[in-house]
């Protein structure tokens, strides 16, 4: 017999009260196991005479992550008899519509479906530390269980639309405060305070409440409408390519102008439409990948633990180091930042105050907490505080000599437990560490900047980083709230070296007679927050050359050499930091195009010999897209064949966190693999013809397209379909 996936549990009390306990670790997901179960226990509930009331809870301080993901798309032995039965038939009619109450006992988490069957209860109380909200956008479909329709019901229209196009869930003070739970209770006496809850409801000492078909908040029908528009006009505005948020919010109109059960209905059609979409598949892949990069073969699977890393010492102030700094201390953890000179010392010290400041002012944060928070920062000027930190992390300029003599220093200072940490984005960790003895505690820590808004850190293993440093960093990652990825050691790593084609390639194009600014506007309508030459305005020319130095001197045979970015800076546009770069800048940072550029263009490609290509500069904006982005998946897939990086979807990760790739097209790879190793194989040996190497492919490319099989399947999987 297959096992199980979950169950629920009931439990009947002297007090006449059945207590249903969903049980699915870790989250208690919405299984069908579970949801059958559910219905089992609640038949057993209506028909016991002993039983006069339901609370409904989940296994774990967790009531329910949602509706179990992994069963998207899939064929289970089981299918819904109806369309919609289990919102329909099961949650409104059979629980909320039955002749003994139900309240919903909620502590930890009641996301997507969790919520939805909390809301089909006649009553909720949660702890102030639960979370409560609809994030199913955010894997690209519209909440299914009734969410469209009770939540507006519940809090309003507005403040629906808001948790539910946001994704933005509420804890208990706030949930209580819109009404959507009726009661907080601590988590000691949560299900007692809903026992009684219960019982008061069944013996009409409280309303017996069907949020489905409350009509108190809902706004007038012209303002409702009014709202949806402005709603509409946002989320366009937000995601232009997508359409399921569109979708949801006609399914809420539906309920609002033509009743719940018609919205009900429309909910349930959509729902099932949408968990095929293209859309939700490239979101929930994107979901499972981003958990799946904290898995890391050869490390979390040893047995070991991570050890206690209580304090963390930091290599210089500038903008990494400070946003490192600020990012640690915001996790609690205590910070020393080490600089040069009192000068250097206190810009770094107001740099990282800076950053708090801004939450400050944007209300994330409140005074006190600044001061708590700035108060877990010291900065010192040499070493005579290092001996008792657990990690360093160096992140002074990419020079590799002063480096090195760095971890020289911090080897002699710091603690032989501590790990040593390099935050440099491109110099190999062999070289920095060439000066110690201890280049088994030596890993790179690379955050992108701002490195505490960005959600990654590229976690660099040498052959000779030890496990138990990488599984150290790792836990750090997960406290201060980065997704991690582990990749080994090469120039560039994996995020930038999969990335420094996206410029490449369209330096090229420009060379050969597309206008720049006709890439960026095509790359951003394909999804991605800036196109290359914005990008490199922003990230500055003297960066963008350099790195470009250190790709053509590791991997000269694929990359192209245009002279367009040092003839600008020979006339200092050298980007968004001077107001002039390949767009000329207001004093609001706002871009505009300047036709000046043409003239660095057409110096560029006379000193490259060439003349504008006139089938170049009739590209679709398909092909466009795939020149910018088919060299990138060309150099991720050298990096899996390398093995710096682990898996596929990690790069996916990387792109999506990294370079700014949409998530709701799964990854580089993943959407790679939507085109077909052998069409991107094709296209990219055709322009490799006309254009040079820098499009050749890879023979992990060849091979794959020779042999049929996906770009992002494993080597071993790979091979067993051989
Ligand atoms: C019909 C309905 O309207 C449709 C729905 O309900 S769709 C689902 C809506 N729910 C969601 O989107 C919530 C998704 N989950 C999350 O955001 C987070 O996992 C969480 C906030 C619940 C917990 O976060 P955290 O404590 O950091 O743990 P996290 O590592 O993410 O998850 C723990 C495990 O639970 C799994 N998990 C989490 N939510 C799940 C779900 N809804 N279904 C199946 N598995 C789930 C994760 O994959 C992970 O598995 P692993 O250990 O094998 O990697």
């Amino acid at each position: 017999m297959a096992k199980r996936k979950g169950r629920t549990e009931m439990e009947v009390g002297p007090d006449g009260v059945a207590v249903i306990t969903i049980i699915n670790p870790p989250v208690n997901p919405l299984s069908i196991d579970v949801l059958l179960s559910l219905r089992e226990n609640y038949e057993q509930a209506f028909k016991r005479d002993d039983v006069k009331a339901i609370v409904l809870t989940g296994a774990g301080g967790k009531f329910s992550g949602g509706f179990d993901i992994t069963a998207f798309g899939q064929k289970g032995n089981w299918e819904e008899p109806e369309v919609g039965y289990i919102s329909r038939v099961l949650l409104t009619e059979t629980l909320e519509g039955a002749r003994k109450p139900s309240v919903a006992a909620i502590d930890g988490l009641a996301l997507g479906g969790g919520l939805e069957i909390a809301m089909a209860c006649h009553g909720r109380i949660a702890t102030s530390t639960a979370q409560l909200g609809l994030p199913e956008l955010q894997l690209g479909i519209i909440p299914g269980l009734g969410g469209t329709q009770r939540l507006p019901r519940l809090v309003g229209l507005s403040k629906a639309l808001e948790m539910i196009l946001l994704s933005k869930p509420v804890k208990g003070e706030e949930a209580l405060d819109l009404g959507l739970v009726d009661a907080v209770a601590p988590a000691d006496t949560l299900v007692s305070t809903a026992r009684l809850w219960a019982l008061e409801i069944a013996e009409f000492r409280r309303p017996w409440i069907k949020s489905l078909y409350k009509t108190d908040k809902l706004e007038p029908l012209g303002e409702a409408r009014e709202i949806l528009k402005f709603a509409r006009v946002q989320s366009q505005k937000q995601a232009p390519n997508l359409q399921h948020p569109l979708i949801c919010i006609d399914v809420i109109e539906e309920g609002i102008v033509s009743g719940a059960d018609a919205g009900l209905l429309k909910e349930a059609v959509v729902s099932r439409e949408l968990q095929s979409s293209e859309t939700s598949k490239s979101l929930v892949h994107f979901f499972f990948a981003q958990r799946a990069t904290s898995k890391v073969p050869g490390i979390t699977d040893l047995g070991i633990v991570p050890r206690k890393i209580n304090k963390v010492a930091i290599l210089g102030g500038g903008l990494m180091g400070s946003g490192i700094a600020t990012t640690l201390i915001l996790s609690n953890y205590q910070v020393i930042l080490k600089e040069v000179n009192e000068k250097f010392l206190k810009a770094g010290i107001d740099r990282v105050k800076a950053n708090l400041h801004s939450r400050v002012n944007k209300g994330k944060m409140t005074q006190e907490k600044f001061e708590r928070t700035i108060s877990l920062l010291k900065g010192v000027l040499d070493y005579g505080q290092f001996k008792d930190v657990d990690m360093v992390i160096e992140a002074v300029i990419e020079n590799v000599s002063l480096k090195q003599q760095i971890f020289a220093d911090l080897e002699k200072h710091c603690p032989p437990h501590c790990v040593l940490a390099s935050n440099t984005s491109t110099i190999n960790l062999n070289l920095i560490g060439e000066m110690t003895r201890s280049q088994d505690r030596i890993v790179g820590a690379h955050f992108f900047s701002p490195a505490h808004i960005m959600p990654l850190l590229e976690i660099v293993r040498t052959h000779k980083t030890s496990p138990q440093v990488v599984l150290d960093l790792l836990d750090v990652g997960k406290k201060i709230r980065k997704t991690p990825i582990v990749v080994g050691n090469c120039t560039g790593f994996a995020v930038n070296r999969m990335f420094f084609p996206y410029t490449q390639s369209a330096l090229l194009l420009v060379d050969h007679g597309v206008d720049p600014y006709h890439i960026d506007s095509v790359v951003t309508k394909f999804g991605m927050p800036m196109g290359p030459f914005r990008l490199v305005d922003l990230v500055g020319f003297g960066v963008a050359i350099a790195s470009g130095l250190s790709y053509l001197e590791n991997y000269p045979e694929r990359c192209y050499r245009s002279m367009l970015l040092p003839f600008m800076m020979e006339d200092k546009r050298t980007g968004e930091a001077v107001r002039k770069g390949f767009y000329l800048y207001n004093e609001k940072r706002k871009a505009s195009p300047d036709p000046e550029i043409k003239k660095y263009i057409e110096k560029s490609r006379s000193i490259a010999g060439i003349t504008p290509d006139p089938k170049l500069m009739k590209l679709t904006d398909k092909e466009i897209v795939e020149m910018v982005f088919l060299p990138c998946v060309n150099e991720a897939c050298r990096i899996l064949d390398e093995k710096i990086a682990v898996k596929a979807s990690d790069l996916d990760v990387a792109s999506v966190m990294g370079m700014g790739f949409p998530p709701y097209r799964g990854g580089i790879l993943f959407w790679a693999d939507t085109l077909g190793a052998k069409y991107i194989y094709s296209r990219l040996e055709e322009w490799s013809k006309t254009y040079g190497n820098s499009f050749k492919p890879c023979s992990y490319l060849s091979q794959r397209a020779a042999e049929g099989i996906p770009l992002s399947a494993a080597a071993n999987q790979a091979k067993s379909r051989l």
